[in-house]
Parts: C-alpha cells; structure tokens; sequence
C-alpha cells in the first residue's frame, strides 16, 4: 500500500520544479506557457538548460502520477476509447482551416464551410476543445483558434503528420489485436505494422499487427500505398518533418572527405538535402519507390538540381550505383531480421571495398533509466 503521503510529495515536487521554470521564464524574459492562439508554439527552454528541462520532465512526470492517484484505478480503467476522434474529424474537414488565425468563427459559419451539420461540427468542435485543446470558446458559440490549431492551420507539415497517424496508423493499431489473433508471432510485412520493443531497446515491427486489416487488404503498408498515390504522398511528406536525430547525423559523420552518398528508402529526400546544402562536394542519390521518389524530385529545390538526384530503387533488388556510403534512416525497423538481411544482400553486387553503411535507427535507453513520461512518448 502507497503511503498517503505520497500525493503531498508529488505535489511538493510540482510546486517546487514549477517555481524553477518560473523564475528561469520570468528572469530571462521569455513567455510564460500559454495555449492562446499567439503563443510560442514550444516552451523556450535551451538545449543547454539541463537542469532547467530536468525541471520541467520532473513536474510532467509528478503531475502525471498525481493525477492517475487521484483518478484512482476503477475510474482509470474507464479508458477514453473516443479520444481522438473529434482530432480527426477537425483535420478531415479542415475546420482549423476555416477562418483566419486572429479572427473567430461560429458552428454556422463552420457547417457552411464544411457542409456537416452545424449540430454535428458542435460536437466534434466542443469535443476536441474539452480532451485536446483544439480551439477555445471563451464565449457561448464564439469560436477561436488556440495554440494547437494555430499551427495546424498555419504548418502543412505538422498537420499532415498528424492526419498520417490518425488516418493511417491509427486504425491499424485498433486492428492490431485482431492482426495478433490471426497471424500469432507472424513476420510478414501484409501482416504486421511498427511498434517500439522496449525490451530490445529499438524500434522494430514487434509483430503488432493489423495495417492489412485496418485497410480490408492483403498487402503490406508500403504496397498499399503504391495503389493510392494520394496517401503515398502524405506518408512521404511524414518524413519531411524537421527531425533531430538527422541534425547530429550532418554534424557527427565525416562527410568532408566523401564524394557520394545513397539514401536507400529516402522518401522525399531530407536529409540528403541537408547533406548537400551543407557539403556542396557530395552527390546524394535518394532511392525509393516509383510515386515516392516522383513527389520528391518535384519538390527538390532547383538549386540542387545537379548534386541531388531521385532513383527508384526496390531496396530488395540489387544495388546499381556504387557510392561512398549508403545509408538507411528509420528502413530497418519496418522489416523481420530476413528481410533485413535481404535488404543488406542486395547491396552487395555494388559495394567498394571501402564503402560505409550508415544504419540510422532510434535507440531507446534502458527502460530502468527511462522515466514514465519519456517511455510512453517513445511508444
Ligand atoms: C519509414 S520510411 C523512412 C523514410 C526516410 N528514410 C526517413 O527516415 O525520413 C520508409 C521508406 O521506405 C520506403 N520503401 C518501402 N519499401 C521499399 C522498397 N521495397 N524499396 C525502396 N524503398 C522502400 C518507403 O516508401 C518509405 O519512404
């Protein structure tokens, strides 16, 4: 049995950790968080500020676990099951689209937009602004943008990224106990879709499953997309999206001395982008399938045009340009070990013997040293 005293610690350590960030906020001169429509989209903490962003995961954390104490455990097993919902309704109809960032709206103006019932937008408005924060209705009727919708409307990158997880992944993690049901322990792509294995520390196709089932098909993802460009397209530009990780990959390795590089799977080409803004001597060849690498090429800056080139490759096929190195970001964990080594098999017919591969893959630290909040993101 938990002491009682527990919540007044957790409160404690909120009232305490706040105060920090407050005072680091207030002393610096930066905004206070805020979900008004004109606030800062991320709370300014500098990268160098650890202990300032150890302040701010330990109140998330301390304010987590309080809240699920004080919930209490029959009431958390009541679980949300409609929580996004409304999410995918407001992406769907582009209601964050419908009237201008300072301006407001009304459920009329919002029905006539979208052509739903205003009774229906009501609901899904009201619903996604009491579980998500999507949109405020300060007064009765009036509607406003908030900080979330605000960048919806206004970041096509970050609003499609959204509605590729609620469109796309979504119901293939609704049908994934369905998936496990019916093809136990499987390692077929048709049959499986990605999941973090915390115990193996990686992110891997954990044999969850069900982004066949969820599209009524007896495909994998990738070939799925193959037949509806659209989706292909929004998936695509999922990638585009800024990314750290890639950031340490264009100041760690050592790009000066190469020449040429393949981005096997590289979708739209980010970061060989980078890479080539950044080294003008690199050539880079992103390799992908035939409506991926199409989409890529038309977005491709012109100024790049000579040192960035679009292939469509089957990575499962043999390798045909030899480069310096070939590299794969986020490949493998959609793969079961033999395809994998399929994928590395195939390369060898082009390999120099000084050729590197560059494998790029999220690694997630031991779960003892992982607190709660960290570990549900990375799942
Ligand atoms: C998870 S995404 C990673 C994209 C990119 N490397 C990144 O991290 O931004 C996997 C990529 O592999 C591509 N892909 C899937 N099957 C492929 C195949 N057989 N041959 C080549 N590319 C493939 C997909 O189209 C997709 O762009």
């Amino acid at each position: 049995m938990a002491p009682t005293n527990r919540i007044i610690e957790l409160s404690s350590i909120i009232a305490r950790e706040t105060a920090v960030i407050n005072d680091f906020l207030v002393s610096n001169k930066l905004p206070g968080p805020s979900l008004d429509w004109d606030a800062t989209p991320t709370i300014p903490i500098p990268d160098d500020a650890t202990d300032i962003k150890a302040a701010r995961s330990a109140v998330i954390e301390a304010s987590t676990e309080l809240k699920a104490l004080l919930t209490g455990p029959r009431e958390l097993l009541r679980f949300q099951w409609t929580d996004f919902v409304s999410v995918k309704a407001v992406l769907r109809f582009d209601l964050d689209k419908s009237f201008p960032l300072k301006e407001s709206t009304s459920f009329e103006a919002m029905s006539r937009f979208s052509g739903l019932s205003a009774r229906n937008v009501r609901r899904v408005v009201r619903h996604a602004i009491i579980n998500h924060y999507f949109f405020q209705e300060n007064t009765p009727g009036i509607i406003t943008h908030s900080a979330l919708t605000a960048i919806l409307a206004s970041d096509e990158v970050m609003r499609n990224s959204l509605r590729v997880e609620l469109d796309e992944f979504w119901p293939a993690g609704v049908k994934m106990a369905d998936a496990m049901e019916r093809w136990p322990n499987s390692e077929e792509s048709n049959e499986t879709v990605r999941f973090f294995d915390l115990d193996a520390r990686v992110e891997r196709r954990l044999i969850s499953q069900g982004f066949a089932l969820a599209n009524n098909s007896n495909k994998g993802m990738f070939d799925i997309f193959v037949d509806n460009p659209e989706r292909a397209a929004r998936f695509g530009l999922y990638f585009s999206k800024p990314d750290q990780t890639a950031d340490g990959l264009l100041d760690d390795y050592p790009w000066a001395g190469l020449n040429t590089m393949v981005d096997v799977g590289g979708s739209h080409g980010s970061v060989a982008i980078g890479i080539a803004e950044r080294f003008p001597n690199m050539k880079c060849v992103v390799q992908d399938l035939p409506d991926t690498v199409a989409e890529g090429a038309s977005r491709l800056p012109a100024a790049l045009h000579g040192q960035v080139s679009f292939m469509a490759h089957d990575f499962f096929t043999e390798q045909t340009v030899s480069a310096d190195v070939y590299y794969f970001k986020s490949i493998f964990h959609n793969w079961a070990d033999k395809y994998c080594i399929k994928i590395l098999q195939s390369l060898v017919p082009a390999l120099r013997p000084d050729a590197k591969i560059v494998i790029h893959e999220r690694i997630l630290p031991g779960l003892e040293s992982l607190n709660t909040v960290d570990a549900r993101r990375a799942m």
